[in-house]
């Protein structure tokens, strides 16, 4: 990794921007560099950010650049570059429009941060974080999607609102890809220790899995675009864990090569966080039904990487 902390972000719009906020708000990194392809937009926010975190003693330098080479030596490049859904729409029809996107990015960070960790953000996100890892052929620590972190907060928040105690003391677990498939794990998932199924009826913890899994589009409908408060900290905090090399463990999206029985594909796994990226994948032992939860997780983000193959979006 590059000497010093100076992380950029690709993409300026909400979850950019609340990112670059948070982290200089929290002092994580010394330097961000924001670019966006809208002439002024990483510009204005980068002058708004700064004129707010000043006052709070941030020593974090933000900076706002059109040109690729100002974010050379980054020890992380975060792409939140892309379209947001609408209501009405899912995340997977951003897949042709955010690919092609990411695929100008990556080339890029491969010529002026080619030692970066990459978090990807743009969604379908699952299939973007699979796009970037072999644009760039990067080894698969190096290449990390943001999905977990906010799906299990999003859980936590459920549960918390469900039992109406416990705030701030929930801890749920959310594996599997970042769409209406994916794997909310109730077993995995406690209050201060006290499994969920001792709190909360059966029924009461399906409600909370289908409000988790449609978490996202819950917030698209009331706002016309999609989150990006819960995004912008989920991300933080993976950012945060690879500065610090704190070896954390999130669920996090990953190319899985064999780890539960699957290999080319990417999905959403607990991993440990430091600073190579992914220090390592953490096999859950899951059971019948959270095994089979998982292979139609697969089975969906599998069907979006053979649109892009049909259209040719590697080559040949
Ligand atoms: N993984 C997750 O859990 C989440 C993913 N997302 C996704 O993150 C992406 C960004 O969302 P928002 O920030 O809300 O959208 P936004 O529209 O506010 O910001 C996107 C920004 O990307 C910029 N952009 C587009 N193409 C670019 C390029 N080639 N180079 C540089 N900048 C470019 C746009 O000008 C815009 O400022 C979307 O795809 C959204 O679906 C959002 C929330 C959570
Ligand atoms: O719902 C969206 O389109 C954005 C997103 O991924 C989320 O908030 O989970």
């Amino acid at each position: 990794m590059a000497q010093g902390k100076k992380v950029s972000i690709i993409g300026a719009g909400n979850v950019g921007a609340t990112i670059c906020y948070w982290l200089a708000m929290r002092k994580s990194c010394r330097e961000i560099v924001m670019i966006d392809l809208i002439e002024g937009v990483a510009q204005g926010k980068a002058l708004d950010i700064s004129q707010a975190t000043s006052p709070e003693g941030s020593h974090t330098q933000i900076r706002a650049s059109s040109e690729y080479a100002s974010i050379e030596n980054s020890d992380i490049v975060v792409i939140t570059a892309g379209s947001p859904r609408k209501p009405g729409m899912s995340r997977d029809d951003l897949l042709l429009i955010n690919a092609k996107i990411t695929k100008g990015i990556v080339e890029q960070l491969k010529t002026y941060a080619p030692e970066a960790i990459v978090i990807t953000v743009s969604n379908p996100l699952d299939a973007i974080t699979y796009v970037a890892q072999k644009v760039g052929n990067y080894p698969r620590n190096r290449v990390i999607g943001m999905a977990g972190i906010l799906d299990s907060s999003r859980m936590e928040t459920f549960i918390s609102e469900k039992l109406g105690f416990g705030y701030g003391q929930v801890t749920a677990s959310v594996m599997g890809g970042h769409g209406d498939d994916m794997v909310p794990l109730p077993r995995y998932s406690s209050v201060n220790g006290v499994a969920l199924k001792d709190l909360l009826s059966h029924g009461e913890i399906a409600e909370i899995i289908e409000k988790t899994r449609h978490g996202g589009a819950q917030i698209v409908r009331c706002m016309g675009t999609s989150a990006y408060y819960a995004p912008a900290n989920a991300t933080v905090k993976m950012i945060e864990a690879i500065l610090s090399d704190s070896h954390s463990i999130f669920p996090c999206a990953t190319l899985l090569e064999g780890e539960y029985g699957y290999c080319d594909t990417v999905n959403g796994v607990p991993v440990v966080l430091g600073k190579n990226g992914i220090e390592k994948i953490v096999e859950l032992p899951l059971n019948e039904d959270e095994q089979a939860q998982f292979a139609k997780s697969i089975a969906s983000v599998d069907a979006l990487l053979e649109t892009l193959h049909v259209n040719h979006f590697f080559g040949t």
